[in-house]
């Protein structure tokens, strides 16, 4: 039975595999419903999202790939909370995904990464004329955020950080958008890591890796059998300190989605990293 506090919720990339895995978290939440699944991939329209993600019972949630008509269905709903749209889909569609999805009145909960500083800046300021409120959560998992903290922690005692990022090779974006905001939330404690020891030569191209904000280097990793890891390396004369985080399997981000879906309709803006919310 749905009321005022049932949080209507349009999952956005809903045949690839986070997606699966947000529709059968949705559906096991009391307070949620699915009312709308998308997905652009051919092979899966019409499909029943709930068969799709595994669930024993169908949903009568047909996947499509019309969003500004299902956008417009959820912003009518008057019985229920404000709609939420969860966007797991591509770098390229992420940002237009989450300008329509604010122009109707509907909350983001934004997992995909790739978007670039200029299109965050963007969403922020649409996100703030709108007063609608919009999540962007580069990671879900709350191991990740622990991770990041020590980090952060450790930051203040060694000069020299390098991180590596490894992924399964359907990875579209690198480096990854989790690496891209550690690397942020060390530079933002204003000082230059990894001041030069030698000159150094890359004899083959990217043998160093990307340079992040204040000498901070990402190297990105591509294997089938990954999933998603990460590792912080700090080195001092004599020491090395190492952080590093291993998903398994990727329930370990459906208590952070469900939580963002939870927060989303009491802000007003747009707000960055998961660690804002818990
Ligand atoms: N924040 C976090 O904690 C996490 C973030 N991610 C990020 O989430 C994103 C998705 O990851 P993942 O599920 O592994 O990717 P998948 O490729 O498995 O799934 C993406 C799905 O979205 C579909 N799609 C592509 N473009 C559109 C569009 N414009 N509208 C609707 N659907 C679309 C794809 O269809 P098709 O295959 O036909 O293109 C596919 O079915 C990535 O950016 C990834 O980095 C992933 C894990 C955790
Ligand atoms: O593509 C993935 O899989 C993941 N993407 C996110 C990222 O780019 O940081 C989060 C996590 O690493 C899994």
């Amino acid at each position: 039975m749905t009321n005022q506090s049932t949080i209507p919720v349009i999952v956005n990339g809903a045949a690839g595999k986070m997606g699966r895995e947000v529709i059968k978290a949705v559906a096991q939440a009391p307070d949620m419903i699915l009312m709308g699944a998308l997905d652009t991939s051919p092979e899966h329209q019409d499909k029943d999202a709930g068969e799709l993600a595994g669930l024993s019972e169908p949903l009568e949630v047909p996947i499509t790939n019309q969003l500004e008509p299902m956008l417009g269905y959820v912003a009518g709903e008057r019985q229920m909370a404000p709609g939420v749209m969860v966007d797991f889909t591509h770098p390229d569609a992420v940002y237009d995904n989450v300008r329509s999805a604010i122009a109707y009145g509907i909350r983001p909960v934004v997992g995909t990464t790739g978007l670039s500083p200029e299109q965050v800046q963007d969403l922020t300021d649409f996100a703030e004329k709108a007063s609608t409120g919009c999540l962007l959560i580069p990671n879900f998992s709350i191991g990740m955020v622990l991770l990041q903290q020590a980090a952060v922690n450790a930051s203040k005692y060694f000069d020299h950080v390098e991180i590596i990022e490894l992924h399964h090779n359907q990875k579209a974006d690198a480096p990854s958008g989790t690496a891209i905001q550690t690397a942020q939330l060390l530079a933002e404690l204003g000082k230059t890591f990894n001041p030069p020891q030698v000159e150094e030569t890359e004899k083959l191209p990217g043998a160093r890796g990307s340079l992040a904000d204040e000498g901070i280097r990402i190297h990105s990793v591509r294997l089938p059998g990954l999933i998603a890891h990460q590792e912080v390396i700090f080195g001092a004369a004599g020491q090395i300190y190492t952080l590093r985080h291993d998903t398994s399997d990727r329930s370990c981000y459906m208590p952070g989605v469900l939580l963002a879906i939870r927060k989303v309709n009491q802000l007003k803006s747009l707000v960055y990293g998961l660690e804002k919310i818990l």
